[in-house]
């Protein structure tokens, strides 16, 4: 099967990487020419994944009509935010069958959108899937062992595309809950940011603890409340991400809300980092889903506050920080 992947950050790269066994050609693009030529001529992407020697068979370039005429599958891992542009400049030139997995996760700023959502819209008649689950790129390049879910309706194409994406140790399950998996990738990043921060903040592991459990409860809402199912949540697209990005120092969310916790501006923080942080931007969008549906998400809500600067992070930790004030020792049941 000829496959392409869109975008050659860490995880496309790593996503093409893994689809390059005998009976697969997988072109990868990547915007930067730079970055085309060096995964096609030297089998390293330095910037995203440094260290790491990618397939002598994995082909590279910043032939965007080339690389869409080249597809039989089509994978998207770009950020969320050029999610759409993407798909539309690869559309004149795509066959018209092909189906098309997501790698993104969040949520489409303006429209609120999942990205099955905008593959659907952009180019509508195509099986649309989402790859999500406690997926950090560069274990997985590295060859250590994880689990996927391929996340789409028609349970057929499902079986097919975990046929394709699965490789030796990178187990892929199918799942017909394609909101709640999608839900559960887009929101956990949030809550990545949030335990972050009280790392940063220098709270115990009872608070960090805290914050997940209740943010798995935030992300079962959200889910429940756009159609998806509650058990999803308690699955890898949803507990399992959660509990990977919150705990990895390789987590680029947990990452920026541990600098917060720290006292450094976002600006800052956001200005010496390459790659992506896609909850920052899920935060805000969370929120106006939470206030459509009536939904009470504090976490959610507080992330969003801090990052857009209405609160400092010490102060979204207020009373959790602190020692217990006098009076106050009893569980007030
Ligand atoms: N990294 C991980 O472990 C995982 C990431 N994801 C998700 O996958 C998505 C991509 O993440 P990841 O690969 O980590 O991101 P990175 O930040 O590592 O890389 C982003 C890539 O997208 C490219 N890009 C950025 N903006 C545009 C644009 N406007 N048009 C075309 N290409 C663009 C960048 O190109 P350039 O170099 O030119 O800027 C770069 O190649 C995110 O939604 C993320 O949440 C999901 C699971 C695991
Ligand atoms: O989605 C991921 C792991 O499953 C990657 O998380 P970060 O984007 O926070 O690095």
């Amino acid at each position: 099967m000829r496959v392409t992947v869109l975008g050659a950050g860490s995880w496309g790269t790593t996503v093409a990487a893994l689809m390059c066994r005998r009976d697969h050609e997988v072109l990868l693009w990547a915007r930067n020419p730079d970055v085309a030529a060096e995964v096609d001529e030297q089998r390293s992407n330095e910037a995203y994944l440094p260290g790491a020697r990618l397939p002598a068979r994995l082909r590279a370039t910043a032939d965007l009509e080339r690389a869409s005429r080249h597809a039989e599958l089509l994978v998207v891992g770009v950020p969320t935010g050029a999610f759409r542009e993407a798909l539309e400049l690869t559309r004149p030139h795509l066959a018209p069958w092909i189906p098309v997995v997501s790698l993104s996760k969040g949520l489409e700023r303006n429209t609120h959108l999942r990205m099955t959502e905008v593959i659907k819209e952009v180019l509508p008649g195509r099986p649309a899937a989402a790859l999500t689950g406690p997926n950090l790129a560069r274990e997985i390049l590295a060859g250590q062992a994880a689990a996927s879910v391929i996340a789409t309706e028609d349970l057929t194409v499902a079986a097919a595309l975990q046929r394709e994406l699965a490789r030796g140790v990178f187990r892929v399950y199918t799942h017909h809950d394609v909101v709640g998996c999608e839900i559960g990738g887009a929101l956990k990043n949030v809550i990545a940011i949030a335990t972050g921060m009280a790392q940063g903040l220098g709270v115990g592991d009872n608070t960090r603890s805290a914050v997940m459990s209740r943010g798995l409860a935030e992300l079962t809402t959200l889910a429940v409340a756009m159609g998806g199912e509650a058990t999803t949540l308690a699955g890898l697209a949803g507990m399992g991400d959660l509990v990977a990005t919150c705990m990895s120092p390789q987590s680029r969310n947990r990452h920026v809300g541990e600098q917060l916790g720290l006292g450094r501006s976002l600006d800052e923080i956001l200005g010496e980092m390459r790659m992506v942080a896609e909850g920052v931007k899920t935060a805000s969008t969370v929120v106006e889903l939470a206030d459509h549906h009536g939904l009470d998400m504090p976490i959610a809500r507080t992330i969003h506050d801090v990052v857009t600067g209405r609160i400092r992070a010490s102060e979204a930790y207020r009373g959790l920080t602190r020692a217990v004030p006098a009076g106050h020792e009893l569980d007030p049941g």
